[in-house]
């Protein structure tokens, strides 16, 4: 038997679908007198806990981030509810069309949300939660929640916690108001003293200084509000405008920031400080061409700015990444190696694709212009991102949910309520079944749906590691020690995730730090809808394991290779299997050339399991083992059957290639590219050097496969600046140092 306590919120639910409304109630008000009497009790359950602890933070004690069933957030303006207060919350209910005015009584304490204890003006007390807070490293606790401070809860919810005690939760951030010191719904009793209304705007601006210059940017923002409703002369409050300016630049709040900023763009007061902070909020908007705009103005006023001469040039590098596609990918990785989280300052560049209505899967999108495979699409920047650097000891490496969707959830939160012209950016993103409130704005204030992001990021969402090319290359500017310790990222990309699935792609994503990079795979002719696979097809999973793996989307894949999957007979399949069964036997004890021979009659046979041509539908159980005899072949020094199986590899991923067949040396041209995996980096070099050894006096093959070797290490790494130092030299080396085609030496 259970000795766990009565869960009285279960009860009440019980008890109600029961249809005993009468007992139901009579619970309910038993609770309400606990809540009552509790004050002292809860407020000692608090403070024994705070002073446990060392500091008011418990670090890495995240373990559950997991959201409650969904709610909606408040969109009722404050003065369509009506105040209630701490007796007469009933437990269990998201009390619609109400509003509790609270203060901050105990410090507070940081878990998976931030706990304190709030109480109400009849000084009945509530613990209370707040979920989605930001890191520590980010936004101070006390910068949010100190004692003394009003806030107002909209509808708020009382409820059991898991630890058996009751309180309130709040998962929108948008449901909470923090009131200003002075504010009209404060009551009497928590107005500060006489003495704090009297300061002048000067004095609140002094104090706004100095908590600017300590770092405490939202206590100066606080600061500057409170100085700009008692300032009285123009001059006076755009000194404080700009001011507030560059503290909303610093916490993220750039349409603020701007909003400050800008007057000084019109001209009225044309400062250097004020069309600076103009231009770096247009900067961090992602509006490149008018921040580049305002640096001129700003550099046409006063030449002899330093700063606005180099924010001029950082905004032109950008205006060339928009607009031309023109990425340093050398700097991109540097700094991905270097930063952490490696958030990279780049523009993201869109300039080949739209997005349209496809037939059948929603929104997709679509190429505007015929493009070649290894073409950039798409090179974003992620609208949100949340990283773990496990080479860090730092708190925000001990953190369980860094890196994670649970994360992002309330990094994109947070971006949203600082900037919310992106909302709809962000909220019009697939989201399944979830029915969202209409309304995105209440009470001069954006509305974020905890909820609705969840699934927003559930379904589009990718995670990452640091850099696609340390998967397969170790990274640039990464120390050897350091390699394959995978750090773990999360972030949402809000073009990239118009992109729909088919494991047969045509287009495929990798990432430099916090950056999609994505390339075409095969030749896109203009208004063809560009896909790429969720998860990557694999050899060994049937077609109801495929269907399984995307089953969190909500759609069957139709693609080629689901679809001839499904229509090959059970028999077919039977005899496959057992055949590559005797293929795995067969090359895991490999004698001599005659086991060799053996391989080779197995892959045949496997082949002839197939109905249809691989350039129609790759082979995908095929081109794996194939490059495994490639490797030998070329381990062996046989430069003739490398060259041979190689291009059986490629054949198999459904690539056509131009060629003489009957002769191993014969000119060739890819017609159609096919799957994009890997290893066919790998294959490349093995024609590349084999041709070398066969014939060097016919440069043009090695050049040709070594073209190819690079495309495809483009697509899969996403550039090819560091191709010669990862692939290139070492396969020029296996080349010079006497022919050596053993590829071993090549980590691929
Ligand atoms: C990341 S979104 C892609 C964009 C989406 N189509 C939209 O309208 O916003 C993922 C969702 O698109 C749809 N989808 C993606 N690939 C599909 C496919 N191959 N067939 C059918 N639906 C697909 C599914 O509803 C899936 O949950």
């Amino acid at each position: 038997m259970s000795k766990e306590r009565p869960n009285s919120e279960h009860l009440v639910k019980m008890l109600e679908e029961q249809d005993a409304p009468g007992q139901a109630e009579n619970l309910r008000q038993l609770e309400r007198t606990k809540a009552k009497k509790a004050r002292d009790d809860i407020v000692k359950i608090q403070m024994t806990w705070y002073e446990s602890l060392t500091t008011p933070i418990i670090r890495g004690t995240n373990p559950n981030p997991t959201l409650p069933p969904p709610y909606l957030p408040s969109v009722a303006p404050i003065e369509e509810l009506k105040k209630i207060c701490i007796e007469d919350l009933q437990l269990g209910i998201h009390h619609r069309g109400s509003y509790s005015l609270l203060r901050a009584i105990t410090p507070y304490i940081r878990t998976a949300s931030l706990t304190t204890v709030l109480e109400d003006e009849k000084d009945n007390a509530v613990t209370s939660h707040f979920y989605q807070q930001r890191d520590e490293e980010v936004q101070p606790a006390a910068d949010i929640i100190s004692e003394g401070m009003v806030c107002i809860i909209k509808e708020p919810w009382y409820k059991l916690m898991t630890d058996g005690s009751y309180g309130l939760r709040v998962d929108h951030i948008s449901d909470v108001m923090w009131l200003p010191e002075v504010d009209a719904r404060m009551p009497l009793k928590w107005q500060p003293q006489p003495d704090d209304f009297a300061k002048t705007a000067v004095q609140l601006k002094e104090n706004g200084n100095d908590a600017l210059k300590l770092g405490k940017l939202h206590k100066a923002i606080k600061c500057y509000d409170a100085a700009l409703q008692v300032a009285k002369v123009p001059e006076e409050a755009q000194v404080i405008k700009l001011n507030r300016s560059l503290a909303n630049l610093r916490i993220g709040c750039f349409e603020k920031a701007l909003e400050d900023a800008g007057e000084f763009i019109a001209g009225v007061m044309n400062t250097e400080k004020g069309l600076y902070r103009a231009a770096r909020s247009l900067y961090e908007l992602g509006r490149f061409q008018e921040g580049h705009r305002v640096f001129e103005t700003l550099l046409a006023a006063f030449p002899g700015s330093e700063a606005a001469t180099k924010e001029l040039r950082r905004t032109e590098d950008r205006l060339r990444e928009q607009d031309h596609g023109l990425f340093n990918f050398m700097a991109m990785h540097e700094a991905a190696a270097e930063k952490a989280p490696p958030c990279l300052d780049i523009a993201t560049y869109k300039g080949l694709v739209t997005i349209k209505m496809t037939e059948g899967h929603g929104r997709g999108l679509f190429s505007t212009r015929d493009v070649a495979a290894g073409d950039l699409l798409l090179c974003e920047k992620a609208f949100s991102y949340s990283f773990l650097d496990n080479s860090s000891t730092s708190l925000r490496s001990a953190s369980a949910v860094k890196g994670t969707p649970a994360d992002l959830v309330t990094t994109t939160a947070h971006k949203l309520l600082r900037n919310p012209s992106a909302i709809s950016t962000v909220t019009s993103l697939h989201h399944g079944t979830y029915e969202p409130v209409k309304e995105t704005t209440v009470d001069g204030m954006p509305i974020v749906d905890t909820f609705l992001l969840d699934r927003i990021i559930l379904l589009n969402a990718f995670q990452s590691p640091r850099a696609s090319i340390l998967k397969n290359y170790g990274g640039v500017g990464v120390p050897e020690t350091e390699r394959g310790k995978p750090d773990r990222s999360c972030g949402l990309y809000v073009n990239a995730s118009y992109v729909n699935h088919s494991c047969y792609s045509n287009a495929r994503r990798s990432f430099i730090g916090d950056v999609l990079v994505l390339r075409a795979t095969r030749n896109i002719a203009a208004g063809q809808e560009i896909l790429f696979w969720y998860a990557p097809p694999k050899a060994d999973h049937s077609y109801e394991m495929t269907q399984e793996k995307l089953r969190g989307w909500g759609f069957y894949c139709t693609c080629e290779l689901c679809t001839y999957d499904q229509e090959t007979s059970n028999k077919k399949k039977k005899k496959r299997a057992a055949l590559l069964k005797e293929l795995d036997i067969a090359t895991k004890d490999v004698v001599g050339e005659s086991g060799l021979a053996d391989i080779e009659k197995l892959l045949a046979a496997i082949e002839h399991t197939y109905t249809v041509p691989a350039a129609v539908v790759p082979r995908l159980t095929l081109w794996d083992p194939y490059l495994a005899l490639t490797r030998v072949y070329a381990s062996i020094q046989e430069p003739e059957k490398t060259i041979t199986t190689a291009w059986k590899v490629v054949a198999a991923l459904g690539f056509i290639v131009k060629r003489d067949i009957s002769s191993v040396v014969s000119p060739f041209q890819v017609e159609q590219w096919g799957l994009m995996v890997d290893p066919l980096i790998e294959t490349w070099i093995h024609l590349w050097t084999a041709y070398e050894c066969l014939v060097p006096r016919r440069p043009e093959l090695c050049k040709k496969a070594e073209e190819y070797a690079r495309t495809t290490y483009r697509i899969c790494i996403g550039e090819d600046e560091t191709f010669e130092e990862k692939v290139g030299t070492v396969a020029r080396k296996a080349i010079h140092g006497g022919g050596d085609l053993g590829m071993a030496s090549i980590t691929l």
